[in-house]
């Protein structure tokens, strides 16, 4: 489904804060897999996130979603392919707008319909119907300004509306990172949902030891720009944070030194 292979990035090339964020990294992913992916600040998480959605083009390498090499779509065309989370709950909704006005934007990705006509009440009562698995009667304040509602209600919302329509994937980075621990467990037990229901292919990153190996079936590490730890399968299941760890250490041949790696264990 995704084959990303061999990809080299380096920002500020030729400068004396020339940065080479990704070096070679491959990865497959066949459809439907979940995979949780961590690693140490600066290891390239989000460049590649950024290269699979369209935000940043890689120097070399190729990325072919569905067999259809992505790397030299417009953003826009690959909107339709990838759907994203940011760990900002501002950044995946618009405050100014209402809650409805929100969910019709999301609606109406890859179709030409536009924003106004998008607002009937067949598209109301899909949106009442989405909304009120949360749980949080949101469904009934529609109306309401994005602006109003609490982080963790906002990124929950943000979730509904990447996955409202078909994608080819889903990107999820670091979309729990913000919010406090009762919000991002319950964030997270609705991602597990909507991913299990939808089948779809996820790529979360986590800072989160803990969080890597309790969701998702496949965990991956980048360190340097490469994926340098995979386990799935028997491999993953009954592994710890610990083990976890220690495996990084052994590939790596050094110790990890990540203060927000280890703490967030
Ligand atoms: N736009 C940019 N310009 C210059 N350097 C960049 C840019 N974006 C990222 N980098 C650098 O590329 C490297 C990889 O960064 P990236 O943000 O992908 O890491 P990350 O694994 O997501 O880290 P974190 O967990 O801290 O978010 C880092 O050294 C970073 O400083």
């Amino acid at each position: 489904m995704l084959h990303a292979e061999n990809l080299t990035l380096t920002f500020n090339p030729n400068t004396p804060i020339e940065t080479l964020a990704l070096r070679g990294l491959s990865l497959r992913i066949p459809e439907g897999q979940f995979v949780t992916v961590i690693g140490s600040n600066g290891a390239g998480k989000s460049t590649f996130l950024n290269a699979i959605s369209g935000e940043q083009k890689v120097d070399s390498g190729s990325i072919k979603i569905d067999g259809l090499d992505v790397t030299k779509l417009t953003t826009w065309e690959r909107s339709l392919n990838v759907a994203r989370v940011f760990q900002d709950p501002m950044a995946g909704t618009c405050e100014l707008l209402t809650i409805e006005e929100n969910l019709a934007i999301a609606a109406s990705r890859g179709r030409s319909r536009n924003l106004v006509s998008a607002t009937n009440s067949s598209l109301r009562k899909e949106f009442q119907k989405i909304l009120k698995r949360l749980d949080l009667n949101l469904e009934n304040r529609l109306n309401d300004r994005i602006g109003l509602l609490s982080g963790g209600q906002r990124q929950a919302i943000s979730l509904l509306m990447a996955t409202m329509r078909p994608s080819k994937i889903l990107l999820l980075d670091e979309h729990t990172a913000a919010l406090d621990p009762k919000t991002a467990a319950f964030v997270l037990a609705l991602t597990d949902d909507i991913v299990k229901e939808g089948h779809l292919t996820t790529m979360m990153v986590t800072h989160s030891m803990r969080q890597a190996l309790e969701h998702g079936d496949r965990t991956i590490m980048l360190h340097e720009g490469k994926v340098v730890l995979d386990v799935s399968g028997s491999d993953r299941d009954g592994l710890t944070v610990s083990d976890l760890l220690e495996m990084f250490e052994r590939v790596r041949g050094e110790t990890l030194d990540d203060d927000g790696l280890l703490l967030s264990r």
